[in-house]
């Protein structure tokens, strides 16, 4: 794989290929950050971010950790000392996933979000940016309450990040897309270059195959799952043995969320995934990609009982060293 197509690899939309292609053309110590408000224990939002994280890494770029305190905070995600507990918390897990501790740097940022050139620059750009523009921005991020002012600095903020931080390339799931445009308009107002920026998929919600798998309501998958806990949210997993399942009856779009699992979760980690079958089932049998799965599924001759019960023992090795380390913590 070429450094583009590794720094690309599952990427639901890349702002503009152009831009990552010059980038890919020496990303040898090049920059690159997610930000994510900090909320404790990880889940698998956090995880799917922190794969792409990995592969930039394996393609010599630096990566920068945001813990978003303050964009937490004006979130209405606690008081401030408690929101900077979880980040701790946070770093940890992170650490233990994967990522590469000389390759990472975590930053607080609360560090440099409050020093006097930071805040005039957000001052500067809520001159100039509408009200209607800062809350479309906003839409997709936050609870669905009342917009409070708060919300409104929140994107100025995030969008001024990629300037201090001064990384070189902007990575978030789909739903920091509006932000990321907000920041490619916004920026060279204040004399910043634009910076390019890759969104990772949202998975589909575990149980319906619809909408969004989310932290907050349904059924997640966390640091947290014990090896039973992740077999039995699999086990009721939907699993049509398609990757491409009908609408429902409402016209509602629906998705595999095993085989986006798979494909987004477990392919980028392992060389190869072995199904344990016995021998009247039809035996072991080793997938080296994705595709080649998805195949065996579509096909009949992998049963989606089968998949579900690989991916869940895969995904228990994925998260079993951060699960630790969480017990450790609170030990
Ligand atoms: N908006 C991100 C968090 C974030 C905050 C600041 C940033 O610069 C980047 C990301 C989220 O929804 O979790």
């Amino acid at each position: 794989m070429d450094d583009y197509d590794l720094i690309t690899r599952n990427a639901e939309e890349v702002v503009t290929e152009e831009e990552v292609e010059d980038l890919a053309a020496d990303p040898e110590g090049k920059r690159a950050y997610v930000g994510y408000e900090p909320s404790g224990v990880l889940h698998v939002g956090h995880l799917l971010t922190a794969n792409k994280l990995i592969d930039l890494q394996e393609a010599g770029m630096d990566v920068v950790v945001l813990l978003a305190d303050v964009h937490a905070y004006l979130n209405g995600k606690g008081t401030f000392e408690e929101i900077r507990e979880t980040a701790e918390q946070m770093r940890e897990q992170f650490l233990a996933y994967g990522l590469d501790a000389e390759q990472t740097e975590f930053v607080y940022g609360s560090e440099y979000q409050l020093d006097e050139d930071f805040v005039l620059d957000v001052h500067q750009m809520e001159l100039s940016t509408s009200l209607n523009r800062a809350q479309r921005a906003m839409a997709e991020l936050q609870g669905g309450d009342t917009a409070k002012v708060s919300h409104l600095v929140y994107p100025l903020m995030q969008a001024l990040d990629i300037e201090y931080l001064d990384v070189d390339l902007a990575v978030g799931g789909l739903d920091q897309r509006k932000v990321h445009m907000l920041a490619r308009e916004e920026l060279p107002d204040l004399d910043y270059d634009v910076r390019p920026a890759l969104h990772t998929p949202i998975i589909a919600d575990l149980t319906t195959g619809e909408g969004k798998m989310a932290s907050s309501a349904g059924v997640t998958i966390s640091m947290e799952d014990s090896a039973d806990e992740l077999e039995d949210k699999i086990n009721s997993a939907y699993c049509p043995p398609t990757a491409d399942p009908e609408p429902t009856e409402d016209g509602v779009e629906r998705e595999n969320p095993v085989l986006e699992l798979f494909q987004y979760h477990v392919f980028p980690r392992f060389d190869a995934v072995t199904v344990e079958r016995p021998d009247e089932y039809g035996g072991n049998v080793t997938y080296e990609d994705y595709e080649e799965l998805a195949e065996a599924l579509e096909n009949g001759e992998l049963h989606p009982a089968d998949a579900k019960g690989t991916l869940a023992a895969y995904l228990d090795d994925l998260i079993a060293p951060g699960r630790e380390r969480l017990d450790e913590l609170r030990a």
